[in-house]
C-alpha cells in the first residue's frame, strides 16, 4: 500500500516523519520535495504542498500524477496537519462535543466551507448555483480505524480560505455544518485532487488553537505537531487492520 500525505508547511511534513525511523527526499517534478518515512510497514511519503485549497490541489495532483506515470500510483491520500477546534456549543441549533486544543480529529465530511456566493438570503454553497461539489466523504472504515488507533474524534472538518477570527464566524459555520469539529485551509483541495484520480482520501487535524476571536497567544502550535506526530505512529498499524478488515482492499506493504 502506498500513501500520500499532503501537508501545508515544512514543520507539518517533518511532525509526520518523525513518527518513522527516518525520512529520505526525493524531488517531484514542479521542485516539490517528496519526503519517504523509513522503517514503516506501510510505504508512506508526506509533501509540504502550501498553505489553502490551491496550493493543495496543486501539489497532491502534481504527486498523484507522477507517481502514476512511473507505474506506482498511490492507494491512499491523507491531508494532514493542524487547524483551529471548534468550542462546544458554538451554535446552540447544532450542538457539538467540539475539540480542545491538543486533540485529534479524523474528518468524515471535508466540506469547502466558503466556496459559493453571498445572496440576499445569505450564503449559498456551488452545488446550489448548480455546479461542482462542496463535499468529500471518506470511507466510513477506514474513517472508524484511523481514529480508534490515535484516540480521534470524527466528524466534519471545513476547509476555509480565510480563518475564522470572530464568534459571529464561528456560530455561522457551526450552524451550516451541525457537529463540525474543526477547521482547516488545505483538506477539501487534497480531496479534490485524490478525487480526480479516483484515490481515497482522509483528513486529519491536530488542533493548535480555538475557532473563534483572534487570539495569537492562545496558539499551542508544538503541542499540536507533537499529536501530529503521535497520530502518525499509529497510522501504518490502523490502515493494516482496516485492510484486514476489508479483506485486502487496502494492501500493506
Ligand atoms: O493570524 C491568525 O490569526 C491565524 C489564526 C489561525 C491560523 C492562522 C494561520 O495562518 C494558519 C494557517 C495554517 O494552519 C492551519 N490552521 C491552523 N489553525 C487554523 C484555523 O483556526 N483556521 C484555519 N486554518 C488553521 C491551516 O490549515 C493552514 O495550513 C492564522
Amino acid at each position: 500500500m502506498r500513501v500520500l500525505v499532503v501537508t501545508a508547511v515544512a514543520a507539518e511534513r517533518d511532525a509526520v516523519c518523525a513518527a518513522a525511523e527516518s525520512c529520505e527526499e526525493s524531488a517531484l517534478p514542479g521542485g516539490y520535495p517528496l519526503r519517504r518515512l523509513s522503517g514503516a510497514p506501510v510505504a508512506i511519503e508526506a509533501l509540504a504542498a502550501g498553505v489553502g485549497p490551491a496550493a493543495a490541489a496543486a501539489g497532491t495532483a502534481t504527486a498523484l500524477t507522477a507517481a502514476a506515470l512511473a507505474g506506482a500510483p498511490y492507494d491512499l491520500v491523507v491531508s494532514a496537519g493542524i487547524g483551529g477546534g471548534f468550542p462546544p456549543g458554538a451554535a446552540p441549533q447544532a450542538p457539538s462535543s467540539g475539540a480542545p486544543v491538543g486533540s485529534v480529529v479524523v474528518a468524515d465530511a471535508i466540506v469547502a466551507a466558503d466556496l459559493g456566493a453571498e445572496t440576499p438570503d445569505g450564503f449559498a454553497p456551488v452545488t446550489e448555483l448548480g455546479f461542482g461539489t462542496v463535499l468529500h466523504r471518506p470511507e466510513a472504515a477506514l474513517v472508524r480505524a484511523v481514529a480508534a488507533a490515535s484516540g480521534a474524534a470524527t466528524g466534519p472538518v471545513v476547509t476555509v480560505s480565510t480563518v475564522t477570527g470572530s464568534a459571529a464566524r464561528t456560530a455561522e459555520l457551526a450552524a451550516r455544518h451541525p457537529g463540525v469539529l474543526a477547521e482547516a485551509m488545505e483538506g477539501f483541495g487534497v480531496a479534490e485532487a485524490a478525487a480526480a484520480h479516483g484515490v481515497p482520501v482522509l483528513e486529519i487535524r491536530t488542533i493548535s488553537n480555538a475557532v473563534g476571536p483572534r487570539d495569537r497567544g492562545a496558539w499551542r502550535i508544538g503541542a499540536a505537531l507533537a499529536a501530529l506526530t503521535d497520530a502518525f505512529r499509529t497510522l501504518p498499524g490502523a490502515l493494516a487492520a482496516a485492510a484486514e478488515a476489508a479483506g485486502g482492499s487496502h494492501r500493506p506493504s
